[in-house]
């Protein structure tokens, strides 16, 4: 051991004690096996048997009426066991119907859930450390299905719900999935390059971080399969309204009221976060977004990526001259994540700094200016999967938002139409942030993780301790 790769013993997590697989990554699988397609036993039968009707019973309008019909069953050990796949299975089904519930289609939002169904989402989410409301581990990580027993390629990947019932639906849940899959590696090259600091081996992390580099190519190559089978109008219209929640949601001022869960349950982090009255609590939470997937947190932290709160941006016409509190979103996040994979990522964060350990190594040395160019590899990488990214959200969102007749009003310019979209009106992210300065953010924060050639290091024996988040950052939002 040098003092120049660390100056005491650090920890570097092992997949397997998160409930990660070096083949799946964050998609459960396993000895456990994949996401369960119905819960067992004849209990739950009541709710699935909801889940197999949802679009007939939203077309109908009768949704509402069978959810407030359901028996109030009881999720806990007696009901669901102790396995994961269970739990899981239960955080899905409920989480749809909640959802399905309060938007309706084309009806006005449901501000009440009924218990049967609040109270024992509220449950399954205290076990699995998840808010109480459709996230990406709804629609993504227990949602997919494979066709074949081969590898988790698009060509190989089904999921089993979707709201719309539609394959552009389908299908934009079915890349995230991809990703998860090929993201795996990705995972694994972290540990590794964790490792290799550890171990002060240039021949390893440079292994690591080329396979980091690769993984991090691949998924922008998925990325971008996204336009093959997922139209941008039916997705904005169809697809996406689903996927909101009702943290800043207009037409849901109060969030929703959790009936049935009381002020008592109210002490676990997960639950309902607003005003409580005697039917029940009320919460507030942002939707479904990838910004939960956990395996670009884990990139990010791995790379010394730091992202800042926000920009102060009005969030409506109203308030266009009182600026909103800053909010770090991508952190937020975290708490939208099954536990085990948010303590993934703090466990990287807490582990050696890849960043730290180049920046320290000896200036000018060719050794250095390998690991370096390794380095700043996987960090344009990076890049370029954030820059993708906000290409499509300009196609699936913003070009959609700015076709929507009720967008142009008479005697307002198209320049501050169109400004008023990319600050958040109808193009307003999921999670209700504000949409194009707010990725175009975390894409030049991203850039501000390279590290420079000529000045790889500030002293030669610095000490690489653990992470410190050592980036500095800008807030520029140049295109
Ligand atoms: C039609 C395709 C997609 C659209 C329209 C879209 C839209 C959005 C929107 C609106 C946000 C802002 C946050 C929010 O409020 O939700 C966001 C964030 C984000 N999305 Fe997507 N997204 C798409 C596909 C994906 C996919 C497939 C991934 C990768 C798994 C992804 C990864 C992210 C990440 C990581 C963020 C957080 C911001 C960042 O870290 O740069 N998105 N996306």
């Amino acid at each position: 051991m040098t003092g120049r790769t660390r100056d005491r013993e650090v920890e570097i997590p092992r997949l397997e004690d998160y409930g990660i697989s070096r083949t799946t990554g964050f998609l459960p699988s396993g000895a456990e096996g994949p996401p369960l397609q119905r819960l067992p036993g004849a209990y739950f039968e009541a709710w699935e048997a909801l889940l197999d009707s949802l679009q007939g019973q939203l077309l109908a309008g009768q949704l509402r009426r069978r959810v407030r019909q359901l028996p109030e069953l009881a999720a806990s050990e007696a009901t669901l066991g102790s396995g994961a796949r269970t739990w899981q299975r239960a955080y899905l089904v409920l989480s749809f119907l909640a959802q399905a519930y309060v938007w309706g289609k084309n009806e006005a939002p449901c501000e009440v859930l009924p218990r049967a169904v609040a109270v024992p989402l509220v449950a399954v989410c205290r076990r699995l450390r998840l808010p109480p409301i459709v996230s990406y581990a709804a629609v993504e990580l227990y949602n997919y299905r494979a066709l074949d027993t081969a590898p988790l390629t698009l060509a190989n990947l089904s999921v089993m719900h979707t709201f719309s019932g539609g394959m552009d639906e389908a299908w934009f849940f079915i890349v995230s999935v991809a990703i998860e899959a090929r993201g795996a590696a990705a995972l694994v090259a972290v540990v590794d390059a964790l490792a290799a600091v550890r171990d002060d081996s240039h021949a390893a992390l440079e292994d690591a971080l080329a396979s980091l580099q690769a993984s991090v190519a691949a998924l922008t190559a998925l990325l971008v399969r996204m336009y093959d089978k997922n139209d941008p109008y039916v997705f904005f219209n169809r697809v996406r309204p689903y996927m909101n929640g009702w943290q800043h949601a207009e037409d849901l001022p109060n969030g929703v009221l959790f009936e049935g869960v009381l002020a008592d349950a109210g002490a676990n982090t997960n639950i309902p976060n607003g005003r409580v009255t005697p039917e029940g609590t009320y919460g507030k939470y942002a939707g479904a977004s990838a910004g939960q997937s956990a395996l670009i947190h884990v990139l990010d932290v791995a790379l010394g990526i730091v992202h800042l709160p926000t920009a102060n941006q009005p969030t409506s016409p109203s308030s266009a001259s009182t600026p909103s509190k800053p909010v770090n979103f991508i952190l937020e996040m975290r708490n939208y994540m099954p536990g085990q994979h948010s303590d993934f990522i703090d466990a990287v964060a807490n582990s050696y700094s890849i960043r730290d350990y180049i920046e320290s190594l000896p200036p000018n040395k060719p050794s250095s200016i390998k690991a370096t160019t390794f380095f700043n590899n996987c960090v344009q990488e990076m890049k370029k999967f954030r820059s993708e990214h906000i290409k499509m959200v300009s196609v699936y969102i913003v070009s959609q938002a700015n076709k929507r007749k009720d967008v142009g009003n008479a005697g307002v310019s198209a320049e501050v139409q169109s400004e008023r979209l990319q600050n958040g009106l109808l193009a307003r992210g999921t999670g209700g942030t504000n949409l194009i300065p707010f990725l175009k953010q975390a894409r030049n924060e991203t850039g501000d993780a390279t590290i420079s050639t000529t000045t790889t290091t500030t002293s030669a024996n610095k000490t690489v301790t653990n992470r410190t988040n050592s980036s500095s950052s800008s807030s520029s939002t140049d295109v």
